[in-house]
């Protein structure tokens, strides 16, 4: 586990282009290491907001976007293309500008029929990430290099909601959600023991209506009341946040511990 790191920015849109612009460097110094990247998306504003950043950054152009593996953190149970999907979102956002190897994009499966609910289309995603960890993941899913969460202002992540049983599932990776509180009620998520299978995880919050979820989950709650606090990464886990999130943070944690 590794202690959270905050970083504050001034704005929801400085923070979305700072966060594009780590993510750039990452995603390439990964490149240079292992010959390849893995990222895993998240939906919400955030998320996307981080994307649509991605875009317009012109050294998006310095990523190899042929070697690099996504993965989606949640989905929302909807059919292919509804504009609800996160993966629709991404899509319009950056992933139809870019030149990605379309056998690299792991988009978790829609509600057309293939599978009969979310649980069947969990335990499919389950067996996909599965089939592409290796031995050195020591696990059932990769070591993904960069795993992006927006958090909710109830301190949700993925579709990891508090209370619910999703939240507390410590064996499988990947669970159907059913009756969750933000719509549509029936989702996709990865788990925390999975969330947890990454090398960073970095997650997002923006605006004064995050600033409690953000104080809370910081502050020393549970993880089955606040999932945000149970989302860490095995080398680092990183709070991208704008000021308006970060206001009701505690003077320990924020600004930086001064002397
Ligand atoms: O599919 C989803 O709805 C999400 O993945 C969810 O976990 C989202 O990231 C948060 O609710 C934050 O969303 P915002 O960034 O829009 O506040």
């Amino acid at each position: 586990m590794s202690t959270p790191q905050i970083v504050v920015h001034r704005d929801k849109e400085l923070m979305a282009q700072a966060a594009a612009a780590r993510l750039i460097t990452k995603i390439v110094d990964a490149q240079a290491a292992r010959g390849s990247a893995s990222v895993v998306l998240t939906g919400g504003r955030n998320g996307n907001g981080l994307l649509a950043a991605l875009a317009d950054a012109p050294a998006r152009d310095a990523v190899d976007w042929s070697r690099l593996d996504l993965w989606w953190g949640d989905e929302r149970f909807l059919p292919e293309g509804d504009p609800e999907r996160n993966a629709t979102q991404a899509r319009e956002a950056l992933l139809d500008a870019v030149g990605l190897d379309p056998a690299r994009v792991h988009y978790m499966p829609a509600a057309d029929g293939t599978h009969d609910d979310a649980d069947a289309a969990a335990a499919a995603y389950a067996a996909e990430l599965a089939a592409a960890a290796r031995p050195e993941d020591h696990g059932p899913v990769p070591s993904f290099d960069v795993l992006l969460l927006g958090v909710g202002p109830d301190t949700h992540v993925a579709s990891l909601f508090p209370e619910l049983p999703g939240v507390r599932e410590t064996e499988r990776t990947v669970v159907g959600v059913h009756g969750a509180p933000k719509p549509p009620p029936t989702r996709v998520s990865l788990t925390l023991p999975a969330i947890r299978a990454a090398r960073e995880v970095w997650l997002l919050a923006a605006g004064e209506d995050k600033a409690d979820a953000v104080t809370m989950a910081l502050s020393g709650a549970g993880e089955i009341q606040a999932p945000a606090a149970g989302a860490y990464g095995r080398r680092r886990t990183l709070w991208l946040l704008d000021a308006a999130a970060a206001a009701k943070l505690p003077r320990d944690l924020y600004p930086p511990a001064s002397p």
